[in-house]
């Protein structure tokens, strides 16, 4: 357990933002980052998948090959890495570091099995799950984002089905979000946050 101190040093708590793909993680947070310009910043991961029409190298990952991320979390860089439909995918270190360097409440956009390995960690965040209402709605949104092949729609689907059953797991979160209709769950996102982008408009403005 990280004491009063060293939990001071290290600014805001961060916030975990999991949940299957296609339930509108990035969709939410990105809504967030942009209200609150200079409170956030998001941790970037590392990724072996190739980058999206419109995804930025630095910004919405650093994308590497499979050698260079394996080479780096012998190294240690990581806090925790995990496979994802066929692609490695992994917090670093360094990505947090810088977030918590500016005193912004850090991001982290990951699966369920980084949820799982962050949870051995000192990092001490505010875990929140996004769902979808349904998997024929998450089936509807993942298609019409045509941003998947059939296969890696499939294997998102099926990993849907499993994280599904993780987030009803006791414990597991501190908020569990159903985003059916945008706005409802962005207004419970903010509820959820509001003490803590209160306590860092307050801090960041004094300083
Ligand atoms: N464990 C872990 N999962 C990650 C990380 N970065 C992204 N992910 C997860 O990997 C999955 C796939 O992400 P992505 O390929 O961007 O697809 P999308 O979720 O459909 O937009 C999602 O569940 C992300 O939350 C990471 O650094 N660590
Ligand atoms: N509440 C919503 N209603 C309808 N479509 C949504 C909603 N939330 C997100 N979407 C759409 O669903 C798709 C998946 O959302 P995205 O944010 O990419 O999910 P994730 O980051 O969890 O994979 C995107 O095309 C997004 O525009």
């Amino acid at each position: 357990m990280r004491d009063a101190k060293t939990k001071a040093m290290a600014g805001p708590r961060p916030v975990v933002f999991s949940g299957p793909s296609g339930a509108g993680k990035s969709t939410l947070l990105k809504k967030l980052m942009k209200e609150y310009d200079g409170v956030f910043g998001f941790s970037v991961s590392h990724t072996t998948r190739n980058p999206r029409p419109g995804e930025e190298n630095g910004k919405d990952y650093h994308y590497v090959t499979r050698e260079v991320m394996q080479t780096a979390i012998d190294n240690g860089d990581f806090i925790e890495n995990a496979e994802f439909s066929g692609n490695m995918y992994g917090t670093s270190k360094a990505a947090v570091q810088a977030v918590q360097a500016k005193n912004l409440i850090c991001i982290l956009d990951i699966d369920m099995q980084g949820v799982r390995n962050i949870k051995r960690t000192d990092l001490n965040p505010i875990y929140i799950s996004i769902q979808p209402p349904s998997m024929a709605v998450l089936e509807k949104r993942l298609r019409d984002r045509k941003t998947e092949s059939e296969e890696s729609l499939q294997k998102r689907l099926r990993a849907a089905q499993v994280d599904m059953e993780f987030s009803k797991e006791p414990g597991m979160f501190d908020v569990l979000i159903m985003n059916d209709n945008l706005e409802d769950a962005y207004g419970q996102l903010k509820h959820a946050l509001s003490e803590e982008i209160g306590m860092v408009k307050k801090v960041n403005m004094s300083s």
